[in-house]
C-alpha cells in the first residue's frame, strides 16, 4: 500500500542527512508507532510520506505510484486519501468546531467552493456524524479557542476523517497532552483505525503507549532507522539504544 524506497532527506546547509536510506513497507491495518528521540528524524519521515517533505534522494510509492513524480493535483488527489492529525492540532481558533471539521472537504472542493464556503447538505451531515463519533457533539457549535487539549485533538481527529481517509497519519499528536487524555486519543484512534481498516502511521515520544496500541514499532536514531519489529521486541537494549546510546556504537547493531 506504502512503500518507501531509499529515502533519505538533508536539508540544506546541514552536514548530516536527516533521514538516511529508508527502506520500509506498510500494509493495511497495521498501528504503527515510529519512535526515537528529538532530533531522531521521526516528523521529517511522516512529512515525506505524504509528499509535504520532498526527499533528497528515493522515493515513496502509494499503491504503486511515486508521489514526487506526480504533479500537484494528483499530488492532492492521494492527500485526500491520509487524514493527518498534529501536536498542535492545526485548526482555526475563533472557528467553530463544526466549522473546522468541515475543513476537512477542501481537498475534494475546488478553490471557488473553498473561498465561498459553501458546504452542501450531505457534507454538513456527514461532518455532524463525524463530530458525533469523536464524543464533541453537546461542543458542535462553541469556537475551538475556548475548548481543552484533548477536546481540540478530538477535533482535529474528525476533521482527518471527514477525509474518507485511507492512511490516518499522526506527528506526535499527544504530545501536547496530560497521560490520561493521551490514553483516550490513543483508545479514540484505535477504535477508528479498526472500524475502517485502516493503515495508522504515528509519531510518538511515550514508549509505553506506542508499546500499548501499535502493532509494530519502528525506531530512529540520527535519521537511520535502527529498529523495525512487533511491540514486544522492543526490550530494554532497544530502548537504550533508541534514546541513550552514542551515535557511533550503531553501525555495530543489527536493524531487526
Ligand atoms: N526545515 C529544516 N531545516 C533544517 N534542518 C531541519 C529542518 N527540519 C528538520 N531539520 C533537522 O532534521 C533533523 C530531524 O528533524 P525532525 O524534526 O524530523 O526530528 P523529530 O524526530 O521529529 O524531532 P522532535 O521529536 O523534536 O519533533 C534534525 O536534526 C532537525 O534539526
Amino acid at each position: 500500500m506504502l512503500e518507501i524506497k531509499d529515502l533519505s532527506v538533508r536539508f540544506q546547509g546541514n552536514k548530516d542527512d536527516a533521514l538516511s536510506h529508508i527502506n520500509l513497507s506498510f500494509e493495511k491495518g497495521e498501528f504503527v508507532c515510529i519512535l526515537g528521540k528529538s532530533g531522531a528524524g521521526k516528523s521529517t519521515f511522516i512529512r515525506c510520506l505524504n509528499g509535504l517533505q520532498k526527499p533528497t534522494t528515493g522515493e515513496v510509492y502509494w499503491n504503486n505510484h511515486s508521489l514526487f513524480d506526480m504533479n500537484e493535483e494528483q499530488l492532492r488527489k492521494i492527500r485526500r486519501e491520509m487524514g493527518m492529525i498534529f501536536q498542535h492540532f492545526n485548526l482555526v481558533p475563533r472557528l467553530t468546531v463544526m466549522q473546522n471539521v468541515l475543513t476537512g472537504t477542501f481537498g475534494y472542493r475546488s478553490t471557488f467552493k473553498n473561498l465561498l464556503g459553501l458546504f452542501s447538505a450531505e457534507e454538513i451531515n456527514r461532518a455532524k456524524e463525524t463530530i458525533e463519533d469523536v464524543g464533541l457533539t453537546d461542543q458542535i457549535n462553541r469556537k475551538v479557542e475556548l475548548l481543552s487539549g484533548g477536546q481540540k485533538q478530538r477535533v482535529g481527529i474528525a476533521r482527518a476523517l471527514l477525509q474518507q481517509p485511507k492512511v490516518f497519519l499522526g506527528d506526535e499528536p499527544v504530545s501536547s497532552l496530560d497521560p490520561g487524555t493521551s490514553n483516550h486519543i490513543f483508545n479514540l484512534i484505535q477504535d477508528i483505525h479498526n472500524q475502517h481498516q485502516l493503515l495508522t502511521i504515528i509519531n510518538v515520544h511515550d514508549v509505553h503507549l506506542a508499546k500499548r496500541y501499535a502493532t509494530r514499532l519502528i525506531a530512529l536514531k540520527d535519521g537511520k532507522m535502527i529498529f523495525d519489529g512487533r511491540p514486544e521486541e522492543f526490550d530494554e537494549e532497544k530502548f537504550h539504544v533508541t534514546y541513550h546510546a552514542a551515535s557511533n556504537q550503531l553501525d555495530e547493531l543489527p536493524v531487526h
